[in-house]
C-alpha cells in the first residue's frame, strides 16, 4: 500500500467525517484527506451487554454514528456524500468499558482503575459508501473494522491523579486521558497503533481504502462479501438499545460490564447539558410498561424515561434546591446581558472609539473622553466593557493609567473604513432594530411588526436616512459577498442580474472573481439614484445599474439571476410573483443563485435567523429544503447548496429543460 495514492483516490469525492472529535479531524487532515465535518447526532445509547466483546460495541457505535449522518445529509444538507466515516473509541480494563468521564469523580474512578495496569484501547471505525440511484434513493454499503492498542499506565499517586484531573484534560477523552498531551506522562508503554489511542487508526483505515479502491471490489462489485447493504444487516439503533428479555444484571461481579450502571447509560442523551449530567449518576434501572425504561438517579433525585423509539422523553427532577452549575449560570447571564453588550458596541461605534483608537492607538480613558466628547467616568466604563467583550485591549506600558487599542476584531470589522466594516450595519442595529426590539412584547402578542410604533421622525424619508439604510445593507453585503460569489463554479454564465442588488456591493465582488461575467444591478429608482455614493473608485463597466420594481417591471435578460437576502422578506404569495417573473425571463439552463440564512429543517436554528424573524414585517425565514421546493414550482431545480463561512448559505438552482449550460460544483 502506498499512502498518497490511497488518499488521492478520494480527491473530488464528498468525504464526510461524522465526528466532532478535534483529534480525529486533525489526524485525517494531517494525512492530506479533504473532508467535511458533520458531527453525528447518534445518541450513544447501545446496551453494552448485548455485545459479546467490547470492540463489537465500539464498531456498532461507529456504524450508527456514520449511518445517522449518511441518512441525514440528503435531507438536511441536500447533498449525498460519497463516503461517511464514523469512529468510536473505548478503553477496557478488568472487563469494564470506559468511555468519556462525565465529571471529575468519574475521571478519578477511571484513572485509578487504570493505574499500574495494562489496558486495551479499541477504536471501531465504520466507512459508509453512499450510492445515489436514479430514483433519488440511496444505497449504503458498509465497511467496518476495529483496532486494538495495549497501553500500560505507571502507578499513579493520588496527588498525580488529582493534578491531572484538575488540568481538565480527561473530560472529553475515552478512559479519561489524552495520550497525546499531559496524559502521555502517565504511560509506561504502548503496544500497537498510537493514533488508535488518540481516536483514529489511520494505518488500518488506509489499508481499508486500499482494499476498497485498489482492489476494486466495492463500487463495481456489490456482491462482495465485505460489503453489506445496510438495510439487510444493521439493526436499527433502538433495537440495540433494548436489553434482551433474559439479560440479567450481574451486580455482584464488579468486573461484569453490566455491574456498573454507568455502562448502560449514555452521557450524550438529551439536548441540554443538564440532561447529560442527570444520566451520569444513575444507579438503578427498571423496566416500565410500554417498552419504557426508567432510570432512577438517586443522587440527583431524578427519573428519566426512555421510550423504545425516542430516547429520553422526560426528566423529572424531584429536588430543585441543589447548587446551580457554573456553566448553566454563565449561559443564562450571557443571554441576560446580551443586550448590554450590543448597546456597548453600538455606543462605542457611534462615538467613533474604534476609528479614534485606530488612528491614535494607546490613548487612556481621559484622552478618549476628551476626543469623543464624553465624561471621563463614562468613557472609562465603556472602554473597560469593550475590553471585556474582546473589542479593545490595554497596551502594556509603564504609566499607571491603562492605554487602549483595538483588537483584531475591531480593526477588521468596527472601523468605519475597514474593508469588511460593519459600521453601517451597527448603526442600523442601533437606530432601527434596537427600537423595534424594545416593542417585541407587543409584536409577539399582536403578531405584527411594530414598525409604525417606532417613533417616526419627520425626515424619515430624507436622503440621509435612505443613505444610512443603504450603508447598512452595503456593509453586510460586503462581508458576505466573497463567500456567495465563490460558492459555485459560475464560469458557464456570462450575464447576471442582481435583483435588489442595492449599492452593487455583491455585483462588484462577482465580477472580481468571475472574469467573464457582467452584472446588472436591478433596484428601485431611488436606490439606483443613490447607489453612486457607494461605487468603488475605479468602476468597471461590467457592472451596470437599472432602475425598476421587480414586482411590476420587466426584468433585464440574464443567464444568472442573483437574489441575496431578498426572499426571506417576502410572503409566499409575493415570492411566487417574483419567482414567476424570473422564470418567465429565464431560458432552460439559466441559473438562480440564492443567498439566505438557511434554517435547520427542524427550525431549531441558527439563532441569527430566528432572532431576525422577530423583527421582520412580513416574509419568513425558511430552510434550504423549503426554498428548494418553492423554486421547484417555478421550474428551478436545486443543483447545489453550500453552507458558507459567512452567515448566509448559498443555493444554486437551474431552470429545467433542454440546456446547453451546465454549471459545475466548485
Ligand atoms: O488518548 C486519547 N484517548 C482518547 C481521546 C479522545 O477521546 C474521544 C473518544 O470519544 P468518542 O469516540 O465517543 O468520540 P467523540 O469525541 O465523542 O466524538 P464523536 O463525534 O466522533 O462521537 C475522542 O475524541 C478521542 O479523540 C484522546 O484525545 N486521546
Amino acid at each position: 500500500m502506498v499512502l498518497n495514492p490511497v488518499i488521492s483516490k478520494l480527491v473530488g469525492k464528498l468525504v464526510v467525517l461524522a465526528s466532532a472529535s478535534p483529534r480525529r479531524q486533525e489526524i485525517l487532515r494531517n494525512a492530506g484527506l479533504r473532508f467535511e465535518v458533520v458531527p453525528s447526532w447518534f445518541k450513544e445509547t447501545l446496551s453494552k451487554e448485548l455485545f459479546k466483546a467490547p470492540y463489537e460495541y465500539a464498531v456498532e457505535t461507529a456504524r450508527q454514528k456514520a449511518l445517522e449522518v449518511a441518512r441525514r445529509m440528503p435531507f438536511k444538507h441536500l447533498k449525498t456524500p460519497d463516503m461517511v466515516i464514523g469512529a468510536d473509541t473505548i478503553v477496557t480494563v478488568d472487563g469494564m468499558i470506559l468511555e468519556k468521564p462525565v465529571d471529575k469523580h468519574d475521571a478519578y474512578r477511571m484513572l485509578s482503575s487504570l493505574s499500574g495496569k495494562e489496558h486495551s484501547v479499541f477504536t471501531g471505525v465504520a466507512i459508509v459508501l453512499c450510492h445515489e440511484k436514479e430514483n433519488e434513493e440511496v444505497d449504503y454499503q458498509l465497511i467496518d473494522f476495529y483496532e486494538e492498542t495495549k497501553v500500560k499506565f505507571a502507578d499513579l499517586s493520588e496527588d498525580m491523579l488529582w493534578e491531572y484531573i484538575n488540568s481538565g484534560e480527561p473530560m472529553d477523552k475515552a478512559g479519561g486521558y489524552g495520550i497525546q498531551a499531559l496524559g502521555g506522562m502517565l504511560v509506561e508503554y504502548v503496544h500497537g497503533d498510537f493514533l488508535n489511542v488518540v481516536g483514529f487508526p489511520l494505518n488500518h483505515f488506509c489499508k481499508k481504502l486500499d482494499v476498497i479502491y485498489n482492489h476494486r471490489f466495492l463500487f463495481s462489485d456489490k456482491t462482495s462479501e465485505s460489503v453489506r447493504l445496510i438495510h439487510n444487516c444493521v439493526p436499527s439503533a433502538p433495537e440495540l438499545t433494548q436489553k434482551p428479555p433474559n439479560a440479567r444484571e450481574d451486580k455482584s461481579n464488579p468486573s461484569s460490564p453490566s455491574a456498573s450502571p454507568a455502562h448502560k447509560l449514555k452521557r450524550k442523551n438529551g439536548n441540554s447539558k443538564a440532561s447529560e449530567r442527570s444520566w451520569t449518576l444513575v444507579n438503578s434501572l427498571s423496566k416500565g410498561t410500554d417498552g419504557e425504561t426508567k432510570l432512577h438517579d438517586s443522587e440527583n433525585k431524578s427519573t428519566s424515561i426512555i421510550s423504545r423509539d425516542e430516547g429520553i422523553k422526560l426528566n423529572v427532577t424531584a429536588e430543585e434546591d441543589s447548587e446551580p452549575k457554573k456553566e448553566d449560570l454563565q449561559r443564562i447571564y450571557e443571554l441576560l446581558d446580551g443586550f448590554k453588550a450590543s448597546k456597548a458596541l453600538f455606543t462605542a461605534s457611534k462615538l467613533g472609539v474604534f476609528d479614534l483608537l485606530h488612528s491614535k492607538p494607546g490613548l487612556d480613558a481621559e484622552q478618549v473622553a476628551q476626543e469623543v466628547k464624553a465624561s471621563v467616568k463614562g468613557a472609562e466604563c465603556l472602554l473597560e466593557a469593550c475590553v471585556s467583550l474582546g473589542l479593545l485591549r490595554t497596551k502594556e506600558r509603564t504609566c499607571p493609567k491603562p492605554a487602549y487599542e483595538n483588537t483584531d476584531l475591531a480593526t477588521g470589522f468596527l472601523r468605519s473604513d475597514a474593508g469588511f466594516s460593519l459600521h453601517g450595519y451597527i448603526q442600523h442595529c442601533n437606530d432601527t432594530l434596537w427600537p423595534l426590539f424594545s416593542h417585541l412584547e407587543s409584536a409577539v402578542k399582536e403578531g405584527t411588526s411594530q414598525r409604525e410604533k417606532v417613533k417616526k421622525s419627520k425626515d424619515d424619508n430624507s436622503q440621509e436616512v435612505k443613505l444610512r439604510f443603504m450603508n447598512a445593507m452595503h456593509s453586510s453585503a460586503k462581508v458576505a459577498a466573497k463567500a456567495i460569489a465563490t460558492a459555485f463554479d459560475l464560469s458557464s454564465y456570462k450575464t447576471a442580474c442582481d435583483l435588489g442588488g442595492c449599492t452593487g456591493a455583491m455585483a462588484y465582488e462577482f465580477i472580481k472573481v468571475h472574469s467573464e461575467l457582467s452584472v446588472t444591478v436591478f433596484d428601485l429608482p431611488a436606490v439606483v439614484e443613490l447607489s453612486e455614493y457607494f461605487h468603488p473608485q475605479h468602476t468597471d463597466n461590467r457592472v451596470s445599474f437599472k432602475a425598476g420594481d421587480f414586482f411590476k417591471d420587466e426584468l433585464p435578460k440574464a443567464d444568472l439571476f442573483i437574489l441575496v437576502r431578498i426572499l426571506h422578506d417576502l410572503t409566499d404569495e409575493k415570492l411566487h410573483v417574483l419567482l414567476s417573473k424570473i422564470a418567465a425571463a429565464s431560458t432552460p439552463g439559466c441559473g438562480l443563485l440564492l443567498g439566505e440564512i438557511f434554517l435547520e429543517e427542524d427550525r431549531s436554528g441558527p439563532s441569527c435567523g430566528l432572532l431576525q424573524a422577530l423583527s421582520m414585517s412580513e416574509g419568513k425565514q425558511r430552510s434550504a429544503a423549503e426554498y428548494s421546493r418553492l423554486l421547484k414550482r417555478h421550474g428551478f431545480i436545486t443543483a447545489h447548496v453550500k453552507h458558507t463561512n459567512s452567515l448566509l448559505g448559498a443555493m444554486l438552482c437551474v431552470k429545467a429543460g433542454t440546456t446547453t449550460a451546465s454549471p459545475a460544483h466548485s
